[in-house]
């Protein structure tokens, strides 16, 4: 049996105290491989290490040879693509033909997109007057922010971790990575790769383990690592920004959603239907930025609500290597407990079940996996917590609404603020509608279309601060202003 190792200092290290967890593979409960759980040694070792590589040839690199390894490292996953797809769907259970278009290309793309773009970003500068007439000239510079910790989840593993690594390492930083507990291969991987690519040791150090009283803890309590960035669930959040407050460490959250589809009845219907499947049901429904609460014009919800759950229905559910599946399971047997709860109070709270609402019927070799049907409901109340709470999982609530003002006042009702997808042919609606949704990404006609330079993130209780384009280069950076008098 395989066992997951951390990578510390461009080694593969396994944990002193010998303890192992055990790595699932969600599309059918068996057992991938054990994964060493790091205590407050190894993340040590690690901060030590990323701290003490700053410092050493990766600090003293140009910009030019930091990027370039950085290509290498994107060439690299590229080179072994389908160890990495095999790898993330093994871990994930996900459809390969989604992997393969999503994940592990834009894992490859995380690196050259922000590698390109440091050395094409400007700094400011001002030339100021001074008393004596001579006058001064300020401009400013950018330098890393030292040791980045990176807290990543599992449901695109390798796509998110390496949206925040791709920056750091541009922008000259170190990391320590602790991906989640459910999804450690891949980011595993990636050290081969790094080490391959020529990035020095220190660089890039992984830690495994969980979240409270285990490596997630220690590498926020470490008082040596200068700044966090993290996805994951608004509590988790909480914790992590209570501990990065200690030390005044900066940090980055993207966080939990409760995200609107509003579709209005001047939309293209074919679009709308085709957008809000996948805004429901991509990714098996664990998207961050998913619609699980979709609110429709009243002319055309009746003609809305059948058409959706005739293309629900007609979702291949299967494992992996199933090309014809585009439906894999949930991320394990403890989150399908969650989603199946929330099935459940569907039903308690009075939820007409349009489709779906249990756990398929699956043959024998994949019946130990974490599989549940697509499902939609209507007819809940707007104060039941399905409709409040981030579920995560392919399942969405349909509701009517009568006029736009009340569309935008549904879709801001909730203290959460991450994304939003707006479907109207009325240019000049969808613009107006876009303005008034609160939340940090809105999409109109279209879903989860992603330019890599546009600033990503959530407003309200959905997180802190944009990373995209400069704004992750604003992140990973401290900028210095130098004013010289002249
Ligand atoms: N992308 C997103 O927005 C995600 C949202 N979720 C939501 O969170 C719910 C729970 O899933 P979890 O995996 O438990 O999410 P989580 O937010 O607890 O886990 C994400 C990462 O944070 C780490 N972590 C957890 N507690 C920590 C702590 N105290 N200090 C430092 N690191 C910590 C975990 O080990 C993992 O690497 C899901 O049902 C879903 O609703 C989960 C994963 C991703
Ligand atoms: O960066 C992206 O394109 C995708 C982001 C998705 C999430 O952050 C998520 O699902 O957690």
């Amino acid at each position: 049996m395989k066992d997951i190792k951390h990578y510390i200092n461009g080694q593969y290290v396994g944990s002193a105290s010998g303890k192992l967890f055990d790595n699932v593979n969600p599309a059918n409960g068996k057992l991938i491989s054990k994964v060493h759980e790091a205590g407050r040694d190894e993340v040590d070792a690690a901060v030590k290490a990323a701290k003490a590589a700053l410092r050493g040839p990766w600090g003293r690199m140009t910009l030019e040879e930091r990027t370039s390894i950085l290509h290498r490292v994107a060439d690299g996953i590229n080179a072994r693509f389908d160890e990495f797809l095999e790898a993330e769907c093994l871990d994930t259970g996900k459809p390969k033909s989604m992997a393969s278009h999503i994940d592990i290309p834009r894992g490859a793309a995380n690196f050259k997109v922000f590698a390109d773009m440091i050395k094409n970003v400007p700094t400011e500068s001002f030339e100021m007057p001074t008393p004596d007439g001579t006058g001064a000239l300020n401009y400013a510079v950018r330098r890393p922010k030292g040791v980045i910790g990176v807290i990543s989840p599992w449901n695109l593993p390798l796509l998110l971790m390496t949206w925040k690594v791709g920056p750091a390492l541009a922008c000259g930083n170190t990391v320590v990575v602790k991906p989640s507990e459910e999804t450690p291969t891949t980011t595993a991987l990636l050290g081969e790769v790094m080490k391959e690519a020529g990035v020095p040791d220190g660089v890039y150090n992984v830690v495994h383990g969980f979240g409270g009283d285990s490596a997630g803890a220690f590498l926020t309590e470490h008082p040596q690592v200068d700044g966090f960035t993290f996805t994951g669930e608004t509590g988790t959040g909480e914790v992590i920004m209570k501990a990065a407050a200690k030390g005044i460490r900066d940090i980055s959250l993207e966080l939990g959603g409760k995200n609107a589809g509003l579709v209005f009845a001047d939309c293209d219907m074919d679009k709308a239907i085709e957008g809000t499947m996948r805004s429901a049901f991509a990714n098996c429904g664990q998207v961050c930025l998913g619609t699980e609460r979709v609110y429709v014009e009243r002319s055309i919800f009746d003609e809305f609500v059948s058409r959706l759950k005739e293309a629900a229905e007609g979702l291949k559910i299967g494992p992996p290597d199933d090309a014809e599946a585009n439906l894999g399971p949930l991320v394990s047997l403890k989150h399908r407990e969650k989603v199946l709860s929330y099935y459940q109070k569907a039903v308690d709270d009075g939820a007409t079940v349009i489709t779906g609402g249990g756990v398929p019927d699956m043959p024998a070799e994949l019946a130990g996996g974490a599989w549940v049907q697509p499902t939609i409901w209507t007819g809940l109340p707007e104060d039941s917590a399905v409709i409040t709470d981030e579920i995560f999982g392919p399942c969405v609530h349909l509701c009517p609404f009568d006029t736009e003002e009340e569309a935008i006042e549904l879709a801001n009702s909730l203290p959460y603020g991450l994304a939003s997808a707006i479907w109207s042919e009325n240019i000049t609606r969808a613009h107006r509608v876009a303005g008034q949704v609160e939340a940090g990404i809105i999409w109109v006609n279209s879903w989860f279309l992603r330019d890599l330079r546009t600033p990503f993130g959530g407003s309200k209780q959905s997180g802190i601060g944009r990373e995209g384009g400069v704004h992750s280069l604003e992140f990973y950076t401290e900028m210095k202003n130098i004013c010289v008098k002249l």
